[in-house]
């Protein structure tokens, strides 16, 4: 699926520096969606380089390209959750690991932030655009493979993520020892598990626990949960970038979650009124989110980490502007058209 011309051209070139990229592509203000679509499977393997992965784990670059280029193409095209929203997941797990040095502190010992890194670029592979309890509701394959334990999508994106380690010349964990790849599989197993928000909502007060009384690094249910953390810190990450990004990345889910909700109504059944388009009200659903979800992941990482301050400010200045939204287009007084209207 992966032509060889295209895997030379990627080990021909020279890996560039990140900020041959962006001047900015070190801090958490960058938004990595605006780098060319073509230039991300380079801006990966300069990531990796950058954070000493290649060397330190002997990486044959022709195999990390094939990789690379197979975990692009194993993603399909909705409005989020495509390979655009899988870079820009592994360019803040960049950040945090680059950033917050969490690896020459012994706060994430290398193979922890190693398959925190692989799992940012497997975690939503194959995804269809629509949610778990689709999955179930429609009666889809996956919910038949994989409903009976949860997490539905997770464990596809999973499955798909062995599938390409599992193919020739693809497997970049090829020159671990034995212990570090079963070592490796099982973080892989655990984080891309952990990105069912879901999952993240059961940890949540035991996250709130560790910012209060300290990270203790010597405590391997610490590790455990600070790469939960910044899987979900990751996942969420467009949402601590300016407003205008964030905004439009809000605008892209809810344009998914519709045509989810258009998909239930012509099963004959009732979406939730987050996926109704008829019903939504997405400042005020954004408001919920945020409250609820998104900003207290940043306000718990910038307890533990005080690098991490950026991204909560600026998701703070996101919630504001939702605010001023909320009350400008209070429950749609002005009879608007279409609940997509605010993004106008
Ligand atoms: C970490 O896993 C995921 C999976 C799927 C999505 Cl779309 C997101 C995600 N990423 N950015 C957003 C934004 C800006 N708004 C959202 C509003 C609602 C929800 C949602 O799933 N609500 C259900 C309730 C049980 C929490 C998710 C939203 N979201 C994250
Ligand atoms: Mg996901
Ligand atoms: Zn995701």
């Amino acid at each position: 699926k992966v032509t060889s011309e295209e895997v030379a051209k990627l080990v021909e070139v020279n890996v560039p520096e990140p900020n041959d990229f962006h001047g900015d592509f070190c801090s958490f203000k960058y938004f990595p969606r605006n780098l060319a679509v073509n230039g991300t499977p380079l801006a990966v393997i300069s990531m990796m380089d950058t954070l000493g992965m290649i060397q330190r784990w002997r990486i044959s670059k022709e195999t990390l390209a094939r990789f690379t280029l197979m975990v692009r193409k194993g993603y399909r095209d909705p409005p989020y959750h495509n390979w655009l929203h899988a870079f820009s997941v592994t360019h803040f797990t960049f950040l945090l690991l680059h950033n917050l040095s969490l690896t020459n502190q012994g706060t994430l010992d290398d193979l922890e932030a190693f398959a925190l890194f692989v799992a940012s670029m497997c975690h939503d592979l194959d995804h269809r655009g629509t949610t778990n309890s689709f999955q179930v509701a429609s009666n889809s394959v996956l919910a038949s493979l994989y409903s009976s334990e949860g997490s539905v999508m997770e464990r596809h994106h999973l499955a798909q993520a062995m599938c390409i380690l599992n193919t020739e010349d693809c497997n970049i964990l090829e020159t671990l020892s034995q212990e570090d790849y079963t070592r490796c599989l099982d973080l892989l197993r655990d984080i891309i598990l952990a990105t069912d928000l879901a999952h993240h909502l059961r940890i949540v007060n035991e996250l709130r626990e560790v910012a209060n009384t300290g990270y203790d690094k010597k405590n391997p249910r610490h590790h455990q949960l600070l790469l939960c953390l910044s899987m979900t810190a990751a996942d969420l990450s467009d949402q601590t970038k300016d407003w205008q990004s964030s905004k439009h990345v809000a605008e892209l889910i809810y344009k998914e979650f519709f045509t989810q909700g258009d998909l239930e109504k012509a099963m004959g059944n009732e979406p939730v009124e987050m996926m109704d388009r008829d019903k939504a009200f997405i400042p005020e659903l954004q408001l919920g989110f945020l409250d609820e979800v998104a900003v207290p992941v940043y306000q718990i990482l910038a307890q533990m980490f005080s690098d991490a301050k950026e991204p909560y400010e600026n998701i703070l200045t996101s919630r504001r502007k939702w605010n001023r939204l909320h009350d400008i287009y209070k429950r749609r007084k002005h009879n608007s058209t279409s609940s997509l209207e605010i993004f106008e």
